[in-house]
Protein backbone atom coordinates (compact mmCIF):
# COMPACT_ATOMS: atom_id res chain seq x y z
CA UNK A 1 0.00 0.00 0.00
CA UNK A 2 1.68 3.64 -1.05
CA UNK A 3 1.07 6.45 1.78
CA UNK A 4 1.31 9.79 0.64
CA UNK A 5 1.95 12.92 3.04
CA UNK A 6 0.45 16.25 2.29
CA UNK A 7 0.16 19.69 3.58
CA UNK A 8 -3.28 19.86 1.76
CA UNK A 9 -5.58 16.96 0.38
CA UNK A 10 -8.47 18.44 -1.53
CA UNK A 11 -11.23 16.18 -2.46
CA UNK A 12 -13.44 17.50 -6.11
CA UNK A 13 -11.78 19.02 -8.43
CA UNK A 14 -14.71 21.34 -9.32
CA UNK A 15 -14.19 24.87 -6.65
CA UNK A 16 -11.42 22.51 -4.98
CA UNK A 17 -8.98 22.87 -7.70
CA UNK A 18 -8.89 27.11 -7.34
CA UNK A 19 -7.95 26.11 -3.81
CA UNK A 20 -4.04 25.61 -5.33
CA UNK A 21 -2.38 29.24 -4.74
CA UNK A 22 0.59 30.38 -5.58
CA UNK A 23 1.23 29.39 -1.29
CA UNK A 24 1.25 25.98 -1.70
CA UNK A 25 4.14 26.28 -4.06
CA UNK A 26 6.48 25.14 -1.90
CA UNK A 27 4.20 22.67 -0.11
CA UNK A 28 2.98 19.07 -1.13
CA UNK A 29 -0.89 18.98 -2.21
CA UNK A 30 -2.78 15.95 -3.27
CA UNK A 31 -6.03 16.26 -5.21
CA UNK A 32 -8.12 13.73 -6.03
CA UNK A 33 -11.17 13.82 -8.74
CA UNK A 34 -13.12 10.36 -9.51
CA UNK A 35 -15.10 11.75 -12.69
CA UNK A 36 -13.93 14.61 -15.33
CA UNK A 37 -11.55 17.70 -14.22
CA UNK A 38 -13.12 20.70 -13.66
CA UNK A 39 -16.26 19.49 -11.89
CA UNK A 40 -20.17 20.64 -12.45
CA UNK A 41 -19.91 23.94 -13.68
CA UNK A 42 -17.59 23.75 -16.18
CA UNK A 43 -18.36 19.99 -17.86
CA UNK A 44 -22.15 19.38 -17.05
CA UNK A 45 -23.23 22.41 -15.46
CA UNK A 46 -23.83 26.41 -15.61
CA UNK A 47 -21.17 26.79 -17.99
CA UNK A 48 -22.70 24.12 -20.91
CA UNK A 49 -26.49 24.63 -20.17
CA UNK A 50 -26.27 28.77 -20.88
CA UNK A 51 -23.58 27.93 -24.25
CA UNK A 52 -27.03 26.23 -25.10
CA UNK A 53 -28.99 28.97 -23.75
CA UNK A 54 -27.75 31.59 -25.99
CA UNK A 55 -28.11 29.74 -29.42
CA UNK A 56 -31.62 28.72 -28.01
CA UNK A 57 -32.61 32.33 -27.30
CA UNK A 58 -31.53 33.38 -31.09
CA UNK A 59 -34.34 30.97 -32.34
CA UNK A 60 -36.90 32.48 -30.54
CA UNK A 61 -36.07 35.94 -31.81
CA UNK A 62 -38.86 35.51 -34.94
CA UNK A 63 -41.76 35.60 -32.28
CA UNK A 64 -39.88 39.30 -30.32
CA UNK A 65 -39.27 40.62 -33.57
CA UNK A 66 -42.48 40.33 -35.52
CA UNK A 67 -43.95 42.19 -33.12
CA UNK A 68 -41.74 45.34 -33.71
CA UNK A 69 -42.39 45.21 -37.42
CA UNK A 70 -39.89 43.02 -38.60
CA UNK A 71 -40.57 39.84 -40.29
CA UNK A 72 -37.51 36.87 -39.40
CA UNK A 73 -37.53 32.87 -39.99
CA UNK A 74 -35.69 30.25 -38.04
CA UNK A 75 -34.55 28.51 -41.09
CA UNK A 76 -32.40 25.56 -38.92
CA UNK A 77 -30.58 24.58 -36.33
CA UNK A 78 -27.66 22.60 -36.09
CA UNK A 79 -27.53 20.63 -32.58
CA UNK A 80 -24.07 18.82 -34.04
CA UNK A 81 -22.79 21.61 -34.74
CA UNK A 82 -24.00 24.00 -31.42
CA UNK A 83 -22.87 20.64 -29.48
CA UNK A 84 -19.55 20.63 -30.80
CA UNK A 85 -18.84 24.22 -30.35
CA UNK A 86 -19.34 23.84 -26.47
CA UNK A 87 -17.77 20.57 -25.95
CA UNK A 88 -14.64 21.95 -28.17
CA UNK A 89 -14.02 24.55 -26.03
CA UNK A 90 -15.00 23.22 -22.56
CA UNK A 91 -13.56 19.59 -23.51
CA UNK A 92 -10.20 21.37 -24.10
CA UNK A 93 -10.26 23.35 -20.72
CA UNK A 94 -10.86 20.04 -18.94
CA UNK A 95 -8.20 18.37 -20.46
CA UNK A 96 -5.80 21.17 -20.17
CA UNK A 97 -6.28 21.64 -16.00
CA UNK A 98 -5.84 18.28 -15.57
CA UNK A 99 -2.90 18.09 -17.88
CA UNK A 100 -1.21 21.05 -15.64
CA UNK A 101 -1.88 19.58 -12.14
CA UNK A 102 -0.97 15.82 -13.17
CA UNK A 103 1.90 16.68 -15.28
CA UNK A 104 3.21 20.30 -15.07
CA UNK A 105 3.49 20.82 -11.00
CA UNK A 106 6.01 19.02 -9.02
CA UNK A 107 4.25 19.80 -5.94
CA UNK A 108 0.83 18.89 -6.54
CA UNK A 109 -0.40 14.76 -7.13
CA UNK A 110 -3.36 14.30 -9.03
CA UNK A 111 -5.61 11.18 -7.55
CA UNK A 112 -8.10 9.89 -10.60
CA UNK A 113 -10.20 7.91 -8.41
CA UNK A 114 -12.56 7.90 -5.73
CA UNK A 115 -11.48 8.54 -2.04
CA UNK A 116 -12.92 8.06 1.39
CA UNK A 117 -12.14 9.73 4.57
CA UNK A 118 -10.10 7.88 6.70
CA UNK A 119 -10.43 9.66 9.88
CA UNK A 120 -10.39 13.29 9.46
CA UNK A 121 -7.07 14.14 8.16
CA UNK A 122 -6.68 10.94 6.05
CA UNK A 123 -7.78 9.79 2.91
CA UNK A 124 -7.75 6.23 1.55
CA UNK A 125 -7.95 5.74 -2.70
CA UNK A 126 -9.70 2.83 -4.61
CA UNK A 127 -6.73 1.44 -5.42
CA UNK A 128 -5.10 1.43 -1.27
CA UNK A 129 -3.16 4.18 -1.71
CA UNK A 130 -3.34 6.42 1.71
CA UNK A 131 -3.23 9.42 1.93
CA UNK A 132 -2.24 11.56 5.47
CA UNK A 133 -2.88 15.34 5.10
CA UNK A 134 -2.67 18.29 8.04
CA UNK A 135 -5.47 20.20 6.44
CA UNK A 136 -8.01 18.54 4.56
CA UNK A 137 -11.13 20.13 2.14
CA UNK A 138 -14.24 18.28 1.50
CA UNK A 139 -15.39 19.90 -1.98
CA UNK A 140 -17.00 17.34 -3.31
CA UNK A 141 -20.15 18.71 -4.74
CA UNK A 142 -23.53 17.07 -5.76
CA UNK A 143 -25.22 15.14 -8.18
CA UNK A 144 -28.43 14.01 -10.02
CA UNK A 145 -31.04 12.61 -8.15
CA UNK A 146 -32.51 9.78 -9.74
CA UNK A 147 -36.17 8.87 -9.02
CA UNK A 148 -38.08 5.72 -8.62
CA UNK A 149 -39.69 5.61 -12.09
CA UNK A 150 -39.89 2.17 -13.73
CA UNK A 151 -37.60 2.04 -16.93
CA UNK A 152 -35.48 5.15 -15.32
CA UNK A 153 -32.51 2.91 -16.35
CA UNK A 154 -33.11 3.06 -19.98
CA UNK A 155 -30.89 4.60 -22.85
CA UNK A 156 -32.79 7.25 -23.38
CA UNK A 157 -33.41 8.83 -19.99
CA UNK A 158 -30.90 11.13 -19.29
CA UNK A 159 -30.10 13.77 -16.05
CA UNK A 160 -28.30 17.22 -17.29
CA UNK A 161 -25.06 15.33 -17.14
CA UNK A 162 -25.48 13.39 -20.37
CA UNK A 163 -28.56 14.76 -22.53
CA UNK A 164 -26.40 17.68 -23.40
CA UNK A 165 -24.19 14.85 -25.60
CA UNK A 166 -27.13 13.93 -27.78
CA UNK A 167 -26.08 12.97 -31.07
CA UNK A 168 -29.03 14.18 -32.42
CA UNK A 169 -31.33 16.65 -31.64
CA UNK A 170 -34.55 14.83 -30.24
CA UNK A 171 -37.88 15.55 -32.01
CA UNK A 172 -39.64 15.08 -28.79
CA UNK A 173 -38.10 15.70 -25.32
CA UNK A 174 -40.03 14.54 -22.03
CA UNK A 175 -38.44 16.62 -19.05
CA UNK A 176 -39.48 15.53 -15.43
CA UNK A 177 -39.41 18.48 -12.77
CA UNK A 178 -40.72 21.96 -12.25
CA UNK A 179 -37.22 23.36 -10.95
CA UNK A 180 -34.21 25.23 -12.12
CA UNK A 181 -32.56 22.33 -14.39
CA UNK A 182 -36.02 21.28 -15.82
CA UNK A 183 -36.68 24.96 -16.74
CA UNK A 184 -33.50 25.47 -18.32
CA UNK A 185 -33.64 22.36 -20.13
CA UNK A 186 -37.33 22.80 -21.58
CA UNK A 187 -36.55 26.39 -22.70
CA UNK A 188 -33.31 25.62 -24.21
CA UNK A 189 -34.89 22.22 -26.24
CA UNK A 190 -38.38 23.98 -27.85
CA UNK A 191 -36.06 26.96 -28.41
CA UNK A 192 -34.47 24.89 -30.86
CA UNK A 193 -37.00 23.52 -32.45
CA UNK A 194 -38.16 20.03 -30.11
CA UNK A 195 -41.61 19.75 -28.95
CA UNK A 196 -41.53 19.56 -25.09
CA UNK A 197 -43.34 18.38 -22.55
CA UNK A 198 -42.63 19.20 -19.03
CA UNK A 199 -44.26 17.21 -15.97
CA UNK A 200 -44.75 19.31 -12.66
CA UNK A 201 -46.11 16.90 -9.52
CA UNK A 202 -47.41 20.56 -8.09
CA UNK A 203 -49.33 23.42 -9.89
CA UNK A 204 -46.70 25.69 -10.85
CA UNK A 205 -43.48 25.79 -11.97
CA UNK A 206 -40.33 26.88 -10.09
CA UNK A 207 -42.30 26.97 -6.11
CA UNK A 208 -39.64 28.41 -4.36
CA UNK A 209 -39.95 31.48 -6.03
CA UNK A 210 -42.10 34.27 -4.70
CA UNK A 211 -45.62 33.20 -5.68
CA UNK A 212 -46.62 35.82 -7.72
CA UNK A 213 -43.41 35.65 -9.87
CA UNK A 214 -43.61 31.55 -10.17
CA UNK A 215 -47.32 31.65 -11.35
CA UNK A 216 -46.31 34.09 -14.18
CA UNK A 217 -43.58 32.17 -15.34
CA UNK A 218 -45.75 29.30 -15.23
CA UNK A 219 -48.03 31.22 -17.82
CA UNK A 220 -44.94 32.01 -19.71
CA UNK A 221 -43.83 28.44 -20.28
CA UNK A 222 -47.06 27.03 -20.87
CA UNK A 223 -48.01 29.33 -23.56
CA UNK A 224 -43.89 28.16 -25.08
CA UNK A 225 -44.10 24.40 -24.62
CA UNK A 226 -46.61 21.72 -23.30
CA UNK A 227 -46.87 21.69 -19.23
CA UNK A 228 -48.37 18.74 -17.62
CA UNK A 229 -49.29 19.96 -14.04
CA UNK A 230 -50.80 18.05 -11.11
CA UNK A 231 -48.88 14.47 -12.94
CA UNK A 232 -46.45 12.30 -12.80
CA UNK A 233 -44.53 10.00 -14.77
CA UNK A 234 -45.62 6.19 -13.53
CA UNK A 235 -43.50 4.13 -16.08
CA UNK A 236 -41.54 4.66 -19.16
CA UNK A 237 -40.96 1.99 -21.24
CA UNK A 238 -39.24 0.91 -24.80
CA UNK A 239 -41.15 2.34 -28.07
CA UNK A 240 -40.97 -1.30 -29.76
CA UNK A 241 -41.84 0.43 -32.82
CA UNK A 242 -38.37 3.10 -33.27
CA UNK A 243 -35.56 4.26 -30.80
CA UNK A 244 -37.95 6.19 -28.57
CA UNK A 245 -39.80 5.60 -25.38
CA UNK A 246 -43.53 5.80 -23.95
CA UNK A 247 -44.13 7.40 -20.70
CA UNK A 248 -47.31 6.76 -18.98
CA UNK A 249 -48.04 9.98 -16.91
CA UNK A 250 -50.80 9.71 -14.47
CA UNK A 251 -52.31 12.25 -11.85
CA UNK A 252 -50.20 13.16 -9.04
CA UNK A 253 -51.75 11.25 -6.04
CA UNK A 254 -53.88 8.65 -7.83
CA UNK A 255 -51.57 5.65 -7.53
CA UNK A 256 -50.76 3.40 -10.09
CA UNK A 257 -53.73 3.09 -12.65
CA UNK A 258 -52.97 1.63 -15.71
CA UNK A 259 -56.91 2.97 -16.82
CA UNK A 260 -56.22 6.47 -15.71
CA UNK A 261 -52.38 6.46 -17.64
CA UNK A 262 -51.68 8.97 -20.91
CA UNK A 263 -49.56 7.06 -23.04
CA UNK A 264 -46.93 9.45 -24.63
CA UNK A 265 -43.40 8.33 -26.80
CA UNK A 266 -40.42 10.65 -26.73
CA UNK A 267 -37.44 10.51 -28.29
CA UNK A 268 -35.38 11.37 -25.21
CA UNK A 269 -36.95 11.93 -21.34
CA UNK A 270 -34.85 14.12 -18.78
CA UNK A 271 -35.05 13.47 -15.46
CA UNK A 272 -34.24 16.89 -13.02
CA UNK A 273 -35.59 16.58 -9.57
CA UNK A 274 -32.98 17.95 -7.23
CA UNK A 275 -29.32 17.16 -6.72
CA UNK A 276 -28.07 15.34 -3.26
CA UNK A 277 -24.71 15.96 -1.80
CA UNK A 278 -21.87 13.73 -2.46
CA UNK A 279 -21.28 13.56 0.93
CA UNK A 280 -22.05 9.66 0.84
CA UNK A 281 -19.44 9.11 -1.55
CA UNK A 282 -16.49 10.91 0.97
CA UNK A 283 -17.67 8.71 3.60
CA UNK A 284 -18.52 11.77 5.84
CA UNK A 285 -21.08 9.32 8.34
CA UNK A 286 -18.25 6.89 8.76
CA UNK A 287 -15.60 9.59 9.58
CA UNK A 288 -18.72 10.78 11.96
CA UNK A 289 -19.37 14.30 10.82
CA UNK A 290 -22.48 16.16 11.85
CA UNK A 291 -24.65 15.92 8.56
CA UNK A 292 -28.18 18.18 7.90
CA UNK A 293 -30.83 15.85 7.36
CA UNK A 294 -30.49 15.82 3.36
CA UNK A 295 -27.06 15.02 3.74
CA UNK A 296 -25.04 18.41 3.63
CA UNK A 297 -21.75 18.03 5.86
CA UNK A 298 -22.74 21.14 8.41
CA UNK A 299 -19.64 23.60 8.45
CA UNK A 300 -19.74 26.32 10.88
CA UNK A 301 -18.96 30.39 9.42
CA UNK A 302 -15.63 29.66 8.75
CA UNK A 303 -16.39 26.88 6.44
CA UNK A 304 -14.62 24.14 9.23
CA UNK A 305 -16.18 20.80 9.00
CA UNK A 306 -18.57 20.44 12.60
CA UNK A 307 -17.79 16.74 14.58
CA UNK A 308 -20.13 16.31 17.18
CA UNK A 309 -20.92 20.21 17.23
CA UNK A 310 -17.43 21.00 16.96
CA UNK A 311 -15.23 22.20 14.56
CA UNK A 312 -12.47 19.96 13.45
CA UNK A 313 -9.25 21.66 13.19
CA UNK A 314 -7.94 22.03 9.39
CA UNK A 315 -10.93 20.08 7.90
CA UNK A 316 -13.06 22.35 5.85
CA UNK A 317 -15.69 21.89 3.38
CA UNK A 318 -17.30 24.33 0.29
CA UNK A 319 -19.88 23.84 -2.10
CA UNK A 320 -22.68 21.54 -3.04
CA UNK A 321 -21.65 19.07 -0.19
CA UNK A 322 -22.26 21.88 2.33
CA UNK A 323 -24.53 24.47 1.10
CA UNK A 324 -27.51 24.92 1.07
CA UNK A 325 -27.46 27.14 -2.27
CA UNK A 326 -26.04 24.76 -4.26
CA UNK A 327 -24.57 27.61 -6.59
CA UNK A 328 -21.37 28.10 -8.29
CA UNK A 329 -20.96 31.44 -7.34
CA UNK A 330 -21.57 30.27 -3.48
CA UNK A 331 -19.01 27.46 -3.95
CA UNK A 332 -16.29 29.89 -5.57
CA UNK A 333 -17.15 32.45 -2.77
CA UNK A 334 -16.34 29.49 -0.39
CA UNK A 335 -13.22 28.64 -2.10
CA UNK A 336 -11.98 32.16 -1.29
CA UNK A 337 -12.44 31.89 2.11
CA UNK A 338 -11.56 28.71 2.48
CA UNK A 339 -8.28 29.34 0.38
CA UNK A 340 -7.64 32.05 3.04
CA UNK A 341 -8.59 30.25 6.10
CA UNK A 342 -6.31 27.24 5.23
CA UNK A 343 -3.48 29.77 4.55
CA UNK A 344 -3.69 32.08 7.75
CA UNK A 345 -5.60 29.32 10.67
CA UNK A 346 -4.85 32.12 13.21
CA UNK A 347 -6.99 34.57 10.83
CA UNK A 348 -10.11 32.90 9.54
CA UNK A 349 -12.71 34.73 7.63
CA UNK A 350 -16.19 33.86 7.65
CA UNK A 351 -18.10 33.29 4.72
CA UNK A 352 -21.19 35.84 3.33
CA UNK A 353 -24.70 34.13 3.86
CA UNK A 354 -26.63 37.61 3.01
CA UNK A 355 -27.99 38.89 -0.51
CA UNK A 356 -27.25 35.62 -2.45
CA UNK A 357 -28.64 35.95 -6.09
CA UNK A 358 -29.38 33.34 -8.11
CA UNK A 359 -31.02 33.42 -12.01
CA UNK A 360 -33.15 30.31 -13.63
CA UNK A 361 -32.07 31.23 -17.56
CA UNK A 362 -34.93 30.00 -18.86
CA UNK A 363 -37.42 31.31 -21.55
CA UNK A 364 -38.31 34.12 -20.19
CA UNK A 365 -35.21 34.78 -17.75
CA UNK A 366 -36.05 34.63 -13.40
CA UNK A 367 -33.63 35.82 -10.89
CA UNK A 368 -33.87 36.25 -7.63
CA UNK A 369 -32.18 37.53 -4.23
CA UNK A 370 -33.48 37.84 -1.03
CA UNK A 371 -36.48 37.02 0.68
CA UNK A 372 -39.87 36.54 -1.41
CA UNK A 373 -43.14 38.64 -0.14
CA UNK A 374 -44.54 35.67 1.10
CA UNK A 375 -40.84 35.15 3.12
CA UNK A 376 -40.69 38.54 4.58
CA UNK A 377 -44.49 38.50 6.18
CA UNK A 378 -43.10 35.66 8.03
CA UNK A 379 -40.24 37.05 8.98
CA UNK A 380 -41.01 40.51 9.95
CA UNK A 381 -45.05 40.46 10.08
CA UNK A 382 -47.01 41.20 6.46
CA UNK A 383 -47.67 44.58 8.00
CA UNK A 384 -44.19 45.68 8.06
CA UNK A 385 -43.67 44.79 4.43
CA UNK A 386 -44.09 47.21 1.68
CA UNK A 387 -43.65 45.95 -2.20
CA UNK A 388 -43.45 46.75 -6.37
CA UNK A 389 -43.92 44.86 -9.25
CA UNK A 390 -42.97 46.98 -11.99
CA UNK A 391 -44.20 45.91 -14.47
CA UNK A 392 -40.81 45.93 -17.88
CA UNK A 393 -43.69 47.36 -20.52
CA UNK A 394 -44.58 50.40 -18.35
CA UNK A 395 -40.97 51.91 -19.04
CA UNK A 396 -39.39 53.36 -21.83
CA UNK A 397 -37.44 50.69 -22.83
CA UNK A 398 -40.19 47.76 -22.05
CA UNK A 399 -42.11 50.38 -24.77
CA UNK A 400 -39.39 49.74 -27.32
CA UNK A 401 -39.16 46.19 -26.73
CA UNK A 402 -43.09 45.95 -26.97
CA UNK A 403 -42.20 43.70 -24.02
CA UNK A 404 -45.78 42.12 -22.58
CA UNK A 405 -44.43 39.95 -19.56
CA UNK A 406 -41.78 41.13 -17.87
CA UNK A 407 -41.87 42.43 -14.34
CA UNK A 408 -39.49 43.00 -11.33
CA UNK A 409 -40.91 42.82 -7.73
CA UNK A 410 -39.12 43.90 -4.81
CA UNK A 411 -39.94 43.66 -1.30
CA UNK A 412 -38.92 45.89 1.50
CA UNK A 413 -39.26 46.78 5.35
CA UNK A 414 -41.89 50.10 5.27
CA UNK A 415 -40.70 50.88 8.62
CA UNK A 416 -37.00 51.70 7.77
CA UNK A 417 -36.35 51.25 3.70
CA UNK A 418 -34.38 47.90 4.59
CA UNK A 419 -34.49 46.33 1.11
CA UNK A 420 -35.33 42.90 1.79
CA UNK A 421 -35.43 40.85 -1.63
CA UNK A 422 -36.41 41.59 -5.08
CA UNK A 423 -37.43 39.09 -8.06
CA UNK A 424 -37.40 39.26 -11.43
CA UNK A 425 -39.17 37.86 -14.98
CA UNK A 426 -37.98 39.04 -18.38
CA UNK A 427 -35.12 39.94 -20.35
CA UNK A 428 -31.89 40.05 -18.74
CA UNK A 429 -33.77 39.72 -15.44
CA UNK A 430 -30.19 38.21 -13.44
CA UNK A 431 -28.16 41.69 -14.58
CA UNK A 432 -31.54 43.47 -13.40
CA UNK A 433 -31.47 41.97 -10.01
CA UNK A 434 -27.54 42.43 -8.87
CA UNK A 435 -28.41 46.26 -8.86
CA UNK A 436 -30.87 45.16 -5.92
CA UNK A 437 -27.54 42.41 -4.67
CA UNK A 438 -25.27 45.56 -4.47
CA UNK A 439 -27.69 48.10 -2.46
CA UNK A 440 -28.48 44.89 -0.15
CA UNK A 441 -24.78 44.03 0.10
CA UNK A 442 -23.91 47.07 1.27
CA UNK A 443 -26.77 48.34 3.61
CA UNK A 444 -28.14 50.94 1.07
CA UNK A 445 -31.74 51.48 1.68
CA UNK A 446 -34.34 51.21 -1.22
CA UNK A 447 -34.83 55.32 -1.43
CA UNK A 448 -31.25 55.74 -1.66
CA UNK A 449 -30.70 53.61 -3.98
CA UNK A 450 -33.51 54.72 -5.78
CA UNK A 451 -32.72 58.75 -5.67
CA UNK A 452 -28.78 58.78 -4.38
CA UNK A 453 -27.69 57.95 -7.80
CA UNK A 454 -28.10 58.54 -11.49
CA UNK A 455 -29.78 56.03 -13.94
CA UNK A 456 -29.45 56.23 -17.46
CA UNK A 457 -32.23 56.74 -19.45
CA UNK A 458 -33.80 55.30 -21.03
CA UNK A 459 -31.61 51.88 -20.17
CA UNK A 460 -33.60 49.09 -18.80
CA UNK A 461 -32.27 49.09 -15.47
CA UNK A 462 -34.95 51.87 -15.02
CA UNK A 463 -37.44 49.18 -14.33
CA UNK A 464 -35.19 48.49 -10.99
CA UNK A 465 -35.06 52.30 -10.51
CA UNK A 466 -39.25 52.37 -10.85
CA UNK A 467 -39.91 49.30 -9.05
CA UNK A 468 -37.57 50.93 -6.03
CA UNK A 469 -39.45 54.19 -6.10
CA UNK A 470 -42.60 52.39 -6.13
CA UNK A 471 -42.32 51.38 -2.67
CA UNK A 472 -44.31 53.00 0.23
CA UNK A 473 -40.70 53.69 2.62
CA UNK A 474 -39.19 56.80 4.64
CA UNK A 475 -38.34 59.66 1.69
CA UNK A 476 -40.59 58.09 -1.07
CA UNK A 477 -42.27 60.93 -2.69
CA UNK A 478 -39.44 63.13 -1.88
CA UNK A 479 -37.36 64.12 -4.51
C1 LIG B 1 -27.25 21.49 -15.32
C2 LIG B 1 -26.74 22.42 -14.25
C3 LIG B 1 -26.74 23.78 -14.48
C4 LIG B 1 -26.26 24.65 -13.50
N1 LIG B 1 -26.28 25.99 -13.76
C5 LIG B 1 -25.85 26.85 -12.82
C6 LIG B 1 -25.83 28.25 -13.06
O1 LIG B 1 -26.22 28.72 -14.14
N2 LIG B 1 -25.38 29.07 -12.09
C7 LIG B 1 -24.96 28.58 -10.88
O2 LIG B 1 -24.57 29.37 -10.01
N3 LIG B 1 -24.96 27.25 -10.63
C8 LIG B 1 -25.39 26.38 -11.56
N4 LIG B 1 -25.36 25.04 -11.31
C9 LIG B 1 -24.85 24.57 -10.00
C10 LIG B 1 -23.31 24.53 -10.01
O3 LIG B 1 -22.87 23.76 -11.10
C11 LIG B 1 -22.81 23.92 -8.70
O4 LIG B 1 -23.32 24.66 -7.61
C12 LIG B 1 -21.29 23.96 -8.62
O5 LIG B 1 -20.69 23.41 -9.76
C13 LIG B 1 -20.82 23.21 -7.37
O6 LIG B 1 -19.41 23.23 -7.31
P1 LIG B 1 -18.61 22.28 -6.31
O7 LIG B 1 -17.20 22.65 -6.43
O8 LIG B 1 -19.27 22.30 -4.99
O9 LIG B 1 -18.86 20.81 -6.88
P2 LIG B 1 -18.43 20.15 -8.27
O10 LIG B 1 -18.08 21.14 -9.30
O11 LIG B 1 -19.52 19.18 -8.58
O12 LIG B 1 -17.09 19.38 -7.93
C14 LIG B 1 -17.09 18.26 -7.10
C15 LIG B 1 -16.16 17.24 -7.70
O13 LIG B 1 -15.87 16.26 -6.69
C16 LIG B 1 -15.75 15.01 -7.30
N5 LIG B 1 -15.95 13.99 -6.26
C17 LIG B 1 -17.08 13.75 -5.54
N6 LIG B 1 -16.86 12.78 -4.64
C18 LIG B 1 -15.57 12.40 -4.79
C19 LIG B 1 -14.77 11.43 -4.14
N7 LIG B 1 -15.26 10.69 -3.14
N8 LIG B 1 -13.48 11.28 -4.56
C20 LIG B 1 -12.99 12.05 -5.56
N9 LIG B 1 -13.70 12.98 -6.19
C21 LIG B 1 -14.97 13.16 -5.81
C22 LIG B 1 -16.82 15.02 -8.36
O14 LIG B 1 -16.55 14.08 -9.38
C23 LIG B 1 -16.78 16.47 -8.85
O15 LIG B 1 -15.97 16.61 -10.00
C24 LIG B 1 -25.81 24.14 -12.27
C25 LIG B 1 -25.79 22.75 -12.04
C26 LIG B 1 -26.25 21.91 -13.03
C27 LIG B 1 -26.22 20.43 -12.77
N1 LIG C 1 -29.15 28.78 -13.10
C1 LIG C 1 -28.76 28.19 -11.97
O1 LIG C 1 -28.24 28.82 -11.04
C2 LIG C 1 -28.91 26.71 -11.82
C3 LIG C 1 -29.25 25.92 -12.91
C4 LIG C 1 -29.40 24.56 -12.72
C5 LIG C 1 -29.20 24.02 -11.46
N2 LIG C 1 -28.87 24.81 -10.42
C6 LIG C 1 -28.71 24.27 -9.05
O2 LIG C 1 -28.88 22.87 -9.07
C7 LIG C 1 -29.90 22.51 -8.15
C8 LIG C 1 -30.62 21.28 -8.62
O3 LIG C 1 -31.47 21.60 -9.71
P1 LIG C 1 -32.81 20.78 -9.95
O4 LIG C 1 -33.60 21.47 -11.00
O5 LIG C 1 -32.47 19.35 -10.14
O6 LIG C 1 -33.52 20.86 -8.53
P2 LIG C 1 -34.61 21.86 -7.94
O7 LIG C 1 -34.61 21.64 -6.49
O8 LIG C 1 -34.47 23.23 -8.47
O9 LIG C 1 -35.99 21.30 -8.54
C9 LIG C 1 -36.40 19.98 -8.32
C10 LIG C 1 -37.79 19.80 -8.91
O10 LIG C 1 -38.12 18.42 -8.93
C11 LIG C 1 -39.38 18.21 -8.29
N3 LIG C 1 -39.32 16.87 -7.71
C12 LIG C 1 -38.62 16.47 -6.63
N4 LIG C 1 -38.77 15.15 -6.46
C13 LIG C 1 -39.57 14.71 -7.44
C14 LIG C 1 -40.08 13.44 -7.82
N5 LIG C 1 -39.78 12.35 -7.13
N6 LIG C 1 -40.89 13.36 -8.89
C15 LIG C 1 -41.20 14.46 -9.62
N7 LIG C 1 -40.73 15.69 -9.32
C16 LIG C 1 -39.94 15.80 -8.25
C17 LIG C 1 -39.49 19.36 -7.31
O11 LIG C 1 -40.83 19.59 -6.98
C18 LIG C 1 -38.87 20.50 -8.13
O12 LIG C 1 -39.80 21.01 -9.04
C19 LIG C 1 -30.78 23.75 -8.05
O13 LIG C 1 -31.48 23.79 -6.83
C20 LIG C 1 -29.81 24.87 -8.19
O14 LIG C 1 -29.31 25.24 -6.93
C21 LIG C 1 -28.73 26.15 -10.58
Amino acid sequence: MRTLTADLAIIGSGSGNSLITPFWDDRRVVIAERGVFGGTCLNAGCIPTKMYVRPAALARTPEEAARLGVTMRTESVDWPAIRDRIFGRIDAISAAGERYRAEELDNVELISQQVRLDGTHALLAEDGTRIEAEQLVIAAGSRAVIPEIEGVELPQVHTSDTIMRLAEQPRRVLVIGGGYIACEFAAIFSGLGSEVVQVVRGDRLMRALDGEISAAFTAEAARQWELRLGCVVQRIAEAGDGPGVVAELVPAGAGADEAAAERLGFDAVLVAVGRIPNSDLVGAAEAGLDLHPDGRIAVDGFQRVLRGGEPVPGLYALGDVSSPHQLKHVANHEARVVAHNLEHPGDLRASRQEAVPAAVFSSPELARVGLSEEEAGARIGAEHVTVKTQRYGDTAYGWAMEDQSGIFKVVADRRDGRILGAQAMGYQASNLVQAVVMAMSFGIDAHRAARGQYWIHPALMEVVENALLGLDVPGSGEL
